[in-house]
């Protein structure tokens, strides 16, 4: 299901088309935090990954330009990209805001943004100020119609640069409530009109606050915009080392033949974050960790590691595949919820041996706030390959560390025929940081002895020798390119709510007098390791 409520003019994908001259010909010049660089000061690999990825001319217009977002991520994301010479001379940024401001002072905004962003690659001599012609601003009511004219001057503006063309990705960087009208806003002036070019629409997360206002958003989304030309992002879906979970899944042989309920115990997502709510209280406050982390990041995860393998390296192949993994969840109602999910909020504790405040002291916290900031569920799957092998996904805030990682943890042999424990083999894809993929396996340790011993072989991205983009550049890039691959389609995220409703009802507005349950620097509530069983622990990380 594609949504698909209107039609798309042929031959306006972007995808494949030659791009402008000077990404396909300028050579590009070394990044200066590249590490590994080839004799000619070029990263290999970074050159092999976006070979014949050129867009066409076209102008970026971000909604929301002024915010956090587009300040730490997506003007740095866009920097790297036209720096690296990926975007051709004929491109062109138009923030658009509620703030009155001149394209001046947005120039000098964004330039200052990009200074101070740790994402930011570093400048190259002058490259700053070539970037900083690129950039335009307007500004106004995003609910009434003058914004968007103006943004439909700047498209006719750019047009003779753009060689005629007026493609345009609109990126709604801004609070949620704000999706709809401007999506609204954009149709009613006619710009989403793919006549004179392609006109692409790109949706930040939350992608609704629940499955009813998902769908609403995504009906209202489709009264004005085709399927095709909406990308709802999930920047888990950028990060190289969850592109490598497919490839290695289905690039190799090895690994299916023992993907299935035959071979495997259970498997563990794990997404644990160090930070506290740094400042976003109201945002976070409304949300909570099963509507900022599970329902969408940690889902993505989980229906790329237990889907069927695709026909193709395509959108609809993969995204068909990621629904139909997520209609086989065995569905958690409400009544459900105490057996299957735990939920926690982190009181004050020790972060690298600094005191840190619990979530109910933050900033902008409710007083005796039942907002969760850990969640662990146990899903199970209602098919032929899982059907009894549970899949354990946990995340939450102040957790003792940084580490995003998805264990396949296979079943114990079958015969001890050796001194020592039963080991279960793990197979694990670091997602962040340390990105890699390791085996773990019982091992004779040296002696006269037959005792065995875990150990890990070991794959490390950095052999690569490539520093991994951003996942906004790449999310950026396929967006511009026609790329729908990495991006949820609408049926995905419906059923991703459609997973995590029971959970919701059964915790929202609810008191939880167990809150806080565990202290900041520790691996969550207590609840969470009885959810495993008996025989089954987290991985410590
Ligand atoms: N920040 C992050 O790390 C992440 C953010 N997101 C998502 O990205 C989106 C943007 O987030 P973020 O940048 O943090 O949010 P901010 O609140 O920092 O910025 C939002 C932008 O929208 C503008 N804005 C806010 N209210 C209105 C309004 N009523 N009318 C017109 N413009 C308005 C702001 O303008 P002004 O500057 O005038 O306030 C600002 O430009 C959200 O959907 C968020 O969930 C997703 C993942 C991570
Ligand atoms: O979308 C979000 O993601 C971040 C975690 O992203 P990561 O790439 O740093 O792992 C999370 O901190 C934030 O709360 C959430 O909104």
């Amino acid at each position: 299901m594609t949504g698909g409520r209107k039609k798309k003019p042929a031959g306006q994908d972007g995808a494949g088309q030659a791009g402008p001259e000077q990404a396909t010909r300028k050579p590009r010049k070394t990044r200066a935090r590249t590490p590994g660089a080839g004799a000619d000061g070029e990263n290999p690999f970074r050159a092999l990954m976006r070979r014949n990825r050129a867009p066409e001319p076209a102008t970026l217009v971000i909604f929301g330009a002024t915010g956090d977002l587009a300040r730490r991520k997506l003007l740095p994301a866009v920097f790297g990209l036209w720096q690296d010479g990926l975007l051709g001379s004929a491109f062109n940024i138009v923030g658009v805001g509620r703030q009155e401001m001149t394209d001046e002072a947005f120039k000098d905004f964004a330039i200052e943004a990009l200074k101070s962003s740790k994402e930011t690659d570093a400048p190259q001599p002058g490259s700053l100020e070539k970037f900083r012609e690129l950039l335009y601003y307007e500004f106004g009511d995003f609910g009434g119609d003058e914004v968007y004219s103006l943004v439909q001057k700047e498209l006719d503006r750019a047009e003779e640069a753009h060689g005629g063309r007026k493609n345009a990705l609109f990126y709604l960087s801004t609070p949620p409530s704000l999706f709809e009208p401007i999506s609204n806003g954009l149709g009613r002036l006619g710009l989403d009109d793919e006549s004179e070019g392609w006109r692409r629409i790109v949706i930040e997360k939350p992608f609704g606050r629940d499955l009813e206002s998902a769908r609403h958003l995504n009906d209202a989304i489709h009264k004005v915009w085709d399927e095709s030309q909406v990308y709802r992002i999930d920047h888990y879906l950028g990060k190289e080392t969850v592109q490598n979970l497919m490839a290695i899944r289905f690039g190799n042989a090895i690994f299916e033949p023992l993907w299935n309920r035959g071979y495997v115990d259970h498997v563990q997502i794990t997404a644990s974050e160090d930070l506290g709510l740094e400042g976003r209280a109201g945002y976070y406050e409304e949300a909570g960790v099963v509507r900022d982390m599970l329902q969408n990041h940690l889902m993505q995860l989980f229906a790329l590691t237990a889907m069927e393998a695709p026909a193709a390296f395509d959108a609809d192949a993969i995204r068909d595949e990621k629904v139909k993994v997520l209609r086989a969840v065995k569905p958690i109602p409400k009544g459900r919820v105490k057996q299957v999910a735990v939920r926690g909020q982190y009181g004050s504790g020790t972060m690298y041996g600094e005191r840190v405040p619990g979530y109910r002291e933050e900033p902008g916290v409710r007083e005796g706030s039942s907002t969760p900031t850990y969640v662990a569920v146990k899903l199970e799957i209602d098919n032929w390959r899982w059907q009894g092998v549970p899949f354990y996904l946990r995340t939450g805030k102040r957790l003792p560390k940084k580490v995003t990682e998805i264990a396949v943890v296979f079943k114990r042999p079958p015969l001890g025929i050796f001194p020592g424990g039963l080991e279960r083999n793990v197979l694990a894809f670091r997602i962040q940081p340390d990105e890699g993929v390791s085996l773990k396996f019982s091992s004779k340790t040296p002696g006269q002895e037959m005792v065995l011993r875990e150990v890990v072989m070991d794959f490390r991205y950095d052999a690569f020798g490539a520093q991994l983009e951003s996942p906004y550049s790449r999310l950026l890039l396929d967006a511009l390119l026609g790329d729908a691959t990495l991006f949820p389609r609408e049926d995905e995220v419906d059923h991703a709510w459609q997973i995590v409703s029971g959970i919701l009802e059964a915790w929202d507005g609810t008191k939880a007098p167990e809150f806080p349950n565990y202290p900041a620097g520790t691996w969550g509530p207590d609840a969470a390791d009885e959810l495993l069983g008996p025989d089954r622990r987290w991985r410590r990380l």
